[in-house]
């Protein structure tokens, strides 16, 4: 018989990311060849590999931009090619940068998250406009708000992507070697902020990294799993009541 306890862990550790026998092929070059892998609620993924291993093509797939060859990916239970609830998901992709001349602001950019996938621009609600004030001020951005994006940084453009990626307080944040051309210092507020949500929010990360002393300080020397030239590493954070304090915690 289950218990309260069981239940509660039950919910806490539902399956978030499926890798069932994946498989990817650009053309004839076989990247991906029968990768099996689960990210439970919680959990916190280092994907490492070298380059070229397929560790961007992996994500990609996740995010159903690109098709497996074979095999199937499920988020929240569901196969991706059917998965229609891309508000849970945040995706922030490798190597973002603006041209100079965008015209966009900071503001525009966050808030352009609420619209991202497949859904059809509608009018701006004031939720819609709190949200944007939570995510810039979690990641800091509130005083560039105005600036447009391509005048910025290429850390605080990094920022206003991961502002624009938690603007809907997703489920599953997929983050892409989030902190490449970022100087230390951010780097290290930046993985203390990642870590901060991931030990008190109920949330999910999945991050390709080729930064090792950070992964294995944070998940453990040991990958979870490893499959071609990718390696999993992972550590579940799990607080026994399952509580979902609001993003604004964040900031403490
Ligand atoms: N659009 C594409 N068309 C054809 N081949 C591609 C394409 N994108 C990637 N590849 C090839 O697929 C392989 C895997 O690329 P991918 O970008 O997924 O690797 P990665 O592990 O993310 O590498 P890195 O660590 O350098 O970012 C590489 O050999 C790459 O050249």
């Amino acid at each position: 018989m289950n218990t309260q306890e069981d239940k509660t862990a039950g919910y806490c550790h539902q399956n978030i990311m499926e890798l069932d026998q994946v498989s990817f092929s650009y053309k004839d070059q076989k990247v991906i060849t029968d990768l099996n892998f689960t990210a439970k609620e919680r959990d916190f993924v280092g994907i490492i590999g070298s380059n070229g291993t397929g560790k961007t093509t992996l994500l990609k797939m996740i995010v159903g931009l690109l098709a497996p060859s074979s095999g199937e990916i499920r988020l929240f239970g569901e196969p991706v090619r059917k998965f229609r609830d891309w508000e849970r998901i945040g995706y922030v992709p490798q190597k973002n940068s603006f041209n100079p001349l965008f015209p966009a602001t900071v503001k525009e950019v966050v808030m352009s998250g609420l619209y991202s996938n497949r859904k059809v621009l509608k009018r701006m609600t004031q939720g819609d406009r709190k949200k944007s004030e939570d995510a810039m001020e979690v990641m800091r951005i509130t005083e560039i708000a105005d600036k447009r994006i391509g005048q910025l940084s290429g850390g605080q453009q990094q920022r206003v992507f991961l502002a624009r990626a938690l603007i809907n307080h997703p489920d599953l944040l997929i983050l892409d070697e989030p902190t490449v051309g970022i100087d230390i210092q951010t780097q290290t507020d930046f993985f203390d902020l990642i870590f901060h949500m991931h030990a008190h929010h109920q949330m999910t990360f999945l991050m390709v990294s080729h930064d090792i002393d950070m992964i294995e300080n944070y998940l453990g020397k040991e990958p979870k799993d490893r499959s071609g030239g990718i390696k999993f590493y992972a550590r579940h954070s799990h607080d026994p009541h399952c509580e979902i304090p609001d993003l604004q915690h964040s900031l403490i």
